[in-house]
């Protein structure tokens, strides 16, 4: 009897869902006959989180919560990139009263996240860096698919601290040695290394066998009784999520001027527009002419939009350090950026 009700009500999530993800969505969410929600993030090009995105998943999270879904796995729709961490275009040049609505957001997407009453996995299934590999962590169970990818906190590497909840995070789960090694050092954890210090819990080959691979976690908790999962997962998050709670106003205030300070600024301008995860900032910073060169790229890029290719006019810019400074207005000097579309 239980049983049907439950079938029934899967059924009607998946027709249900299927209508949601007809509009269009950032987050495609389905719900499989196991009664398991995979999220899959498909936010172009990079899933970056942006304020609307983070929004977006604070929904998609709501909807699993509400539904008395049993289990959500994280993962994204795209081949080589899980997520590349939070929206550059959010910390650059912030208007005050967006950045600390985005912040709070991130705060509150996070507390959803990480207290989740359902079980929570991170199919990681390319880069994921940063705010990246923060979702990944907030999960129960982490498993990385095999190739070139690699996962970790390179925040330092931007001028960017990370928060104080995200650094407790990773403490608690990898050794306090390697957290702070890995967050000062900006070092980024290829699968294998990952797997080595516990930051991920399991290798996959692909992307499907990313999701039975979580799957196979989620499926043990058949054997534990509902109500003693979630007590002992709240007793153990529970004062993670209190603190940050307490201290949310401080922590988005301490961020704001973080993001703020010149430093950053230069360094947020120079990941806009040429995004490795390895790229070194110290490249950009004491140098003036290559400082003016890399502002006048982001502000053709803004008045131009999609015509003007950003990343080619500042990684023109750095190979003839700051000699070629585009002119938005003067066609001559902006033309070899702009693209047919
Ligand atoms: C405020 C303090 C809090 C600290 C907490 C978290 C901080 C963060 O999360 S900051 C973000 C950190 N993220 C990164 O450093 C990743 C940067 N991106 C990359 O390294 C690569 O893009 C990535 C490896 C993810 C993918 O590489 P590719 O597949 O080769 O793609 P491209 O590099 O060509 O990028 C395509 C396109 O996406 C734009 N992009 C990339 N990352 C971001 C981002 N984080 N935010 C916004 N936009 C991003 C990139 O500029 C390209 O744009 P176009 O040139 O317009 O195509």
């Amino acid at each position: 009897m239980l049983l049907r009700r439950v079938y029934k009500q899967h059924r009607w999530l998946a027709s249900h869902v299927k209508f949601l993800s007809t509009q269009k969505s950032s987050i495609d969410i389905k719900v499989d006959n196991d009664g398991i929600a995979i999220l899959n993030l498909q936010r172009p090009p990079v899933n970056s989180f942006s304020m609307d995105f983070l929004k977006e998943l604070s929904k998609s999270l709501d909807f699993v919560e509400n539904n008395k879904i049993t289990a959500m796995i994280l993962t994204s729709a795209f081949p080589r990139v899980f997520s590349a961490g939070l929206d550059i275009n959010e910390v650059y040049k912030p208007d005050a009263v967006r950045f600390k609505e985005f912040w709070t957001t991130l705060q509150e997407v996070w507390m959803k996240l990480f207290g989740a009453r359902f079980i929570t996995a991170a199919a990681i299934n390319g880069q994921s860096p940063a705010g990246g590999c923060l979702m990944a962590m907030s999960c129960e169970y982490r498993v990385m698919i095999k190739g070139t990818f690699t996962i970790g906190m390179n925040e330092t590497s931007l001028g960017l601290i990370a928060p104080t909840w995200f650094m407790e995070l990773v403490k608690n789960t990898i050794n306090v040695r390697d957290a702070e090694y890995a967050f000062t050092t900006s070092r980024m954890f290829t699968p294998e290394e990952a797997l080595k210090v516990r930051l991920i819990d399991e290798i996959a080959a692909d992307k499907d066998d990313a999701i039975a691979k979580c799957k196979r976690f989620i499926k043990k908790f058949d054997e534990i009784t509902p109500s003693a999962r979630i007590n002992t997962k709240m007793k153990l998050r529970g004062p993670a999520i209190k603190k940050l709670q307490n201290t949310r106003q401080e922590d988005t205030e301490e961020i704001y001027q973080l993001v703020i300070h010149p430093d950053t600024q230069k360094v947020a301008i120079f990941q806009l527009y040429s995004s490795p995860v390895s790229a070194n900032p110290a490249i950009i910073t004491g140098y003036d002419p290559m400082e003016v060169c890399i502002e006048n790229c982001a502000q053709c890029k803004k008045m131009l939009g999609a015509w003007f290719e950003g990343q080619l006019c500042a990684e023109s810019c750095i190979k003839y350090r700051g000699k070629m400074i585009p002119d938005c207005e003067n066609y001559a000097s902006i033309s070899p950026f702009l693209n047919k579309l």
